[in-house]
């Protein structure tokens, strides 16, 4: 079976019965440039070509990481289903078109935030980044957000993929699947 149609059907159980506002939040994990490694959330856009999409601005500090060291981690819990996804795979920038389409999907307010601030640059404080965003709003007016050069997205191609269900049990089910020169392998992991 492709993990990726796998991944799908648990991604939309989970959706069925839990009413998060972002159900498919996931911690993405990257090598940092001192080699701690460094996590964070960030929000699945879909799967596209074999791979997982995220987007935001790629010359922040995770954007750095991926250019020194292009492989990565995706890590899902989802409470209702009680189940665990762990991903590691390859990065690479999507194509620009597409990072497009993605940009004009935000909502206003985001985009304004894209195109203003440097994500996790210093600011001097909150009332003074409150200001810059009221400013810009402003100035904008009904205008068109345009998208910021800075701003796009990455796959993430698997290479390996975790399935993990939580059972009262406590035997808990593993399947790792790992990609081979014949497609996908799957081995059935003790709890
Ligand atoms: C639920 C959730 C979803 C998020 N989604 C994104 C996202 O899709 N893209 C993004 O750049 N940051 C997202 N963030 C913010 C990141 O966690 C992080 O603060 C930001 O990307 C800066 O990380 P960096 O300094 O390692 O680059 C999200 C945060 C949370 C809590």
């Amino acid at each position: 079976m492709n993990p990726l149609l796998l991944f799908e059907k648990w991604l939309s159980e989970e959706k069925e019965q839990n009413n998060l506002k972002l159900p498919a939040a996931c911690c993405l994990s990257t090598i940092g440039l001192d080699g701690y490694p460094n996590s964070r959330f960030v929000s699945l856009k879909e799967i596209k070509n074999q791979s997982f999409v995220l987007t935001g601005p790629l010359d922040s500090r995770k954007g750095r990481e991926i250019k020194n060291h292009s492989k990565a981690a995706l890590s899902f819990w989802w409470t209702c289903t009680e189940r665990q996804i762990r991903i590691q795979g390859d990065v690479s920038e999507i194509p620009k078109p597409d990072a497009e389409i993605y940009f004009k999907q935000r909502n206003r307010d985001s985009k304004i935030v894209s195109t203003i601030f440097e994500q996790g640059r210093e600011i001097q404080d909150i009332p003074y980044m409150q200001k810059l965003f009221e400013e810009k709003k402003a100035a904008l007016g009904n205008k068109d957000v345009g998208q910021p050069k800075n701003w796009g997205g990455i796959y993430i191609k698997p290479i390996r993929i975790e399935f993990m269900e939580f059972k009262t049990s406590r035997l808990h089910e593993r399947r790792l699947f790992e990609q081979t020169s014949n497609g996908w392998k799957m081995t059935i992991l003790q709890p």
